[in-house]
């Protein structure tokens, strides 16, 4: 029987720890995500999950462990090309039109070939507001619109902070499908939540996470 060629984890961190002005936040933490798969961050608030995103976006330095992307440590431009970070706010530009900030934002961070920003506005429910400008969007749209860029994205790895929220239930639905899509097209996604109620119905690990006592 031929062997089965074996991959190293889309991600892998090995005891990523955080601590802010002497307090725990969270850590040491282990945990691997594989190609095809969501890891589900589960906390109440405050129990660091978007700390936990940042540290592994590199936008925060932990205070130790080790960050793998593809079984390589996960130096800033590997990160660059191998993440998608999606925040609580809209990193949108606010006097720019949507479709300015899809291009704008496919000129810094790259874009799939088989994928334009008209057509993502498109998938994303916000056909007819091209034009429109970031600033006179809603908090729904702006998320939508970020959802666009996201799907725009060539990174397979999909770091998503409360990727429901200011969403309607179609909005919902949205989101879960753009994660089946991206999940069966080989890509992986980190999603926080505060609890199993909203979470995306594909294979998942769950990442509890809690307050260090
Ligand atoms: N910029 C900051 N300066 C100081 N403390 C912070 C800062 N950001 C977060 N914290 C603290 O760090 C802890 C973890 O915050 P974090 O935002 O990671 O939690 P969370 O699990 O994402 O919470 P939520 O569900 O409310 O979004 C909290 O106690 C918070 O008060």
């Amino acid at each position: 029987m031929p062997d089965t060629p074996t991959h190293p984890p889309l991600l892998a961190a090995r005891g990523l720890r955080f601590t802010r002005n002497d307090e725990p936040v969270f850590g040491p933490l282990d945990f691997t995500v594989d190609r095809g798969e969501t890891l589900l961050v589960q906390g109440d608030n405050g129990a660091g999950k978007t700390t936990l995103l940042r540290a592994l976006a590199g936008l925060l330095r932990p205070d130790a462990g080790e960050i793998a992307i593809d079984g390589q440590l996960a130096r800033r431009a590997l990160r660059a090309q191998a993440m998608a970070y999606l925040g609580h706010l809209p990193a949108l530009k606010a006097d720019l039109s949507a479709l300015e900030n899809l291009r704008f934002l496919c000129g810094l961070h790259g874009r799939r070939p088989t994928q334009s920003a008209e057509g993502a506005l498109g998938i994303v429910g916000m056909a007819g507001y091209e034009d429109a400008l970031a600033r006179q969007l809603s908090a729904g749209q702006k998320k939508r619109l970020s959802l666009a860029r996201l799907w725009l994205s060539p990174a397979p790895l999909w770091l998503l902070d409360e990727p429901y929220a200011n969403l309607d239930l179609e909005g919902i639905e949205l989101v879960n499908r753009m994660v089946q899509a991206h999940l069966r097209d080989g890509g992986a996604a980190l999603v926080t939540t505060h609890g199993a109620y909203a979470a995306p119905p594909v294979r998942t690990r769950l990442l509890p996470l809690e307050r260090p006592a």
